[in-house]
């Protein structure tokens, strides 16, 4: 990728430009801050003025009471720096955990409108480690990084006109030394932002790799792959951890260098001041003074540089981010979409569709594909592994757009529907359902919030998950997933059927949604399906005689396109690829039944 050349200043910080209106949604917590931010710096730059006066006045024997005048003064100072700092802390962290909340929230609503080509590809650990590891490191940037360069930029700027007003001429000269030390840290800028921005790249793969192995522990003991797979992620880990060394070295090197560089002018500016002092120039007091803003400015400059490595690192962590929410969905609502019906009736048609997913353009999954279903009937989908089945159910639900071709429910193309409106109209019983960490009902309930609990218990019993429920520890509240109960394939697949028997749609997707039943249960759920088809458009991917037997038309595609059509006995006459699939398949079917 072509980067544009470095402009210092500007480049350094322009990707944190995105943040900017998530800031300003906190208008009075910044103003706020600012005040707080004024006053503690002005209060540190009185500190000198009383140092000074002390000095020149406050020590002979007749002037007592200006000494206690003083102390009084400087301890006011300290009252007012020690509030300012304090409110100022809050209202920055505030600042900071508002931006990184909202910022949170809104990548993690952008990645729910992400289309299924992006997540083809994408990895979703790495995902994840964008929406955690980089958003923390914004929100120390923000929180402490962007309060402490602000609160130096003011004391450097206010110490640098003190110093001038105390005496132009010592000012002068450490005003020089300024451009030495500022350069190079502008300069160092640019590539502790690379640097950093590879370390949280290799950490989001390897939280990549580790979020992909963990949620398949189980192939991967079972293929004894743990010491090699341990092997990769430490490998991934260290790597991450030299490119974060790398940049921690530079950033060391240049707080280094800038803190040496500037002492060395101050403590120059310091002794040139004494020979003045020594020539009667110039009081003890204005002396002291001049150091001590001299060291103010210089401090600030050099805990600037060190914020400037901080802010850099983080611009690296929101260029990522800034990355991430600038990807537009490819499948959104048209602008005006076509108001979906009170009532759908369930007709579906794919008309001379061609399309081929973006990973294999040149090999379309499916191509001139026409197949008209008209409302409430049963289609099963027939054909070899890899012949375009699952691909016809993508479609539908509007996951892809069609290469060439349309696909229309009730005449309406679907890319002129919103496609939430859309996917309402259609439920999915998947051949693998996902089963959330929710409870029982929960489950069901999935996309359904406003379901009663008298509906779930109705969609369970008809989806004969009801018995197995009632025998869970805690009937439908128990807790599933990753904190609860692991359900056997056939009972998630039962949920998955309650879920789509809920869903109440006019359209029912079913893939392979009852292969891991065995066979008692799978001719209950049959019958509980045939009963749920009733009135719906339903297409069926189908490797079991009964689910084919139960279709009104059975579809056979092979290489993405329609080869056969015809009834179970139509189609067996033809002795053609049907009849070839049927005699395997169900042969093994029937053998299986009657072991
Ligand atoms: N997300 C994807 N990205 C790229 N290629 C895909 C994707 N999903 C499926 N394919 C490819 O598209 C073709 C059709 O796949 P599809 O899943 O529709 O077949 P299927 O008939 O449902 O197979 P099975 O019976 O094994 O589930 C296959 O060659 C497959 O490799």
């Amino acid at each position: 990728m072509a980067r544009k050349p470095d402009r210092g200043l500007k480049a350094t910080l322009s990707p944190l430009r995105p943040l900017l209106p998530y800031a300003l949604r906190y208008k009075r917590t910044i103003v706020f801050a600012f005040v707080a931010l004024l006053m503690a710096a002005g209060a540190t730059l009185t500190l000198p003025l009383a140092v000074r006066g002390m000095i020149d006045h406050g020590f002979s024997a007749d002037s007592a009471g200006a000494v206690n005048a003083y102390f009084g003064a400087m301890i006011a100072v300290a009252a007012t720096l020690a509030i300012a700092s304090g409110t100022r802390y809050y209202f920055v962290m505030t600042l900071g955990e508002h931006v990184v909340a909202d910022l949170r929230a809104d990548l993690f609503k952008h990645l729910t409108a992400l289309d299924a080509a992006f997540y083809d590809t994408a990895k979703t650990g790495e995902l994840l480690s964008r929406l955690t590891a980089d958003t923390t490191q914004l929100k120390s940037a923000f929180g402490s990084s962007a309060s402490v360069a602000l609160r130096n930029l003011f004391m450097f700027f206010g110490a640098i006109v003190m110093m001038v007003a105390t005496s132009p001429k010592l000012a002068g000269m450490t005003l020089a030394a300024i451009p030495i030390i500022v350069l190079p840290l502008i300069a160092s800028g640019r590539a502790v932002r690379q640097r950093s921005r590879s370390a949280q790249d290799t950490l989001a793969q390897a939280s990549a790799y580790a979020g992909e192995n963990l949620s398949a522990v189980r192939a991967m003991q079972a293929n004894g792959a743990q010491a090699s797979t341990t092997a990769r992620f430490t490998r991934a880990v260290v790597a991450a951890y030299d490119a974060a060394q790398a940049a921690t070295l530079l950033r060391a090197f240049v707080t280094a260098g800038a803190i040496l560089v500037v002492f060395t002018s101050v403590v120059g500016v310091l002794w040139l001041g004494a020979q003045d002092v020594l020539a009667g120039h110039m009081t003890s007091g204005v002396l002291s003074q001049f150091v001590l803003y001299a060291v103010l400015g210089a401090s600030s400059l050099g805990e600037l540089t060190q914020t400037w490595s901080e802010l850099s690192a983080a611009a690296g962590a929101a260029g990522r981010i800034a990355e991430i929410l600038a990807i537009q969905p490819r499948i959104v609502a048209p602008a005006r979409p076509t108001p979906p019906p009170a009532r759908w009736q369930g007709r579906i048609a794919f008309d001379h569709v061609r399309f081929a997913y973006a990973t294999a353009p040149e090999k379309p999954a499916l191509q001139d594909f026409s197949l008209v279903v008209a409302p409430g009937e049963r289609v099963a989908l027939v054909g070899p592994s890899g012949a375009g089945k699952s691909t016809t159910f993508a479609l539908l639900l509007r996951f892809y757009d069609v290469d060439s071709g349309s696909i229309t429910l009730d005449r309406v193309d679907l890319r002129d529907l919103d496609p939430v409106a859309l996917r309402r109209a259609i439920a999915l019983a998947p051949q693998d359902p996902v089963i959330f960490g929710l409870s029982v009902a929960e489950n069901i309930a999935y996309g359904r919030d406003d379901a009663s609990s008298g509906e779930i218990v109705a969609a369970a019993k008809r989806a004969q998950a009801h018995d197995f429920i009632m025998a869970l520890p805690m009937g439908y509240d128990t807790l599933l997933g990753e904190r609860g109960i692991t359900l056997s394939g056939g009972q998630r697949q039962r949920l998955a059927i309650a879920r789509a028997i809920l869903a109440d749609a006019p359209v029912l997707l079913l893939d392979e949604a009852t292969s891991a039943l065995d066979a008692e249960n799978e001719a209950l759920v049959q019958a509980a399906l045939h009963d749920v088809m009733q009135g719906r458009t339903s297409l069926v991917i189908a490797h079991r005689l009964a689910t084919v037997l139960e279709a009104d038309r059975i579809i056979v595609i092979d290489e993405g396109r329609i080869v056969e059509q015809g009834t179970h006995s139509s189609l067996t006459a033809a002795g053609g690829l049907y009849a070839r699939l049927a005699k395997l398949q169900f042969d093994t079917d029937r053998a299986g039944a009657a072991a």
